[in-house]
C-alpha cells in the first residue's frame, strides 16, 4: 500500500485550497489537496513538510488529523492521510499544479475532485 499524505490548508475565512494536478501528470486535470508520497524513513508529518515545500513553496504548521481514506484505483490502493495546516511562511508558487483556489467546504462537491479525497468533504464538514 502506498501511503500519500494531503495538506488541508485553511485560510481566515475558512476556506480550503484545492490545486489542480498539472497537465502531463497522472490524473492530470482532478483537483487534489497538495501533497505527496511518504518516503522511505518518513513520518508523515515530516512528508508533508517536504511535499508542501517542493509543489508550494511554502512552509507550512500542521494541525489536527482529519482522518484517512483508502481508495483502490486501476494502478492499485493508495491510503491517503489529511491533516489541517495552515501557511507559515512564504508565497505559493506552484510547481505540481496548473493552478490552486481557496474554496468553502460545502462547494467541494462541485469540483472534479480526486476519487480518493470524496470521502473528505464529509470530515471536513462534520469537524467545522
Ligand atoms: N497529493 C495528493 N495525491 C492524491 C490526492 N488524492 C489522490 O487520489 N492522490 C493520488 C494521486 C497520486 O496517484 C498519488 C500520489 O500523489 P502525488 O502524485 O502527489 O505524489 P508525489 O507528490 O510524491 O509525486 P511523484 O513524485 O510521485 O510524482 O495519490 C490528494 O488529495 N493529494
Ligand atoms: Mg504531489
Amino acid at each position: 500500500m502506498i501511503d500519500v499524505v494531503a495538506a488541508i490548508l485553511e485560510n481566515h475565512q475558512g476556506q480550503v485550497l484545492i490545486a489542480k494536478r498539472k497537465q502531463g501528470k497522472k490524473m492530470a486535470g482532478f483537483w487534489e489537496f497538495p501533497g505527496g508520497k511518504v518516503e522511505a524513513g518518513e513520518s508523515p508529518e515530516q512528508s508533508l513538510i517536504r511535499e508542501l515545500n517542493e509543489e508550494m513553496n511554502i512552509e507550512i504548521e500542521i494541525g489536527d488529523y482529519v482522518g484517512e481514506n483508502v481508495h483502490f484505483y486501476q494502478e492499485g490502493p493508495i491510503k491517503l492521510l489529511a491533516y489541517k495546516c495552515s501557511v507559515k511562511a512564504g508565497d505559493i508558487k506552484l510547481t505540481d499544479h496548473d493552478r490552486y483556489v481557496w474554496i468553502n467546504v460545502e462547494d467541494l462537491n462541485k469540483v472534479r475532485l480526486a476519487p480518493a479525497d470524496v470521502p473528505f468533504i464529509e470530515m471536513l464538514s462534520d469537524s467545522n
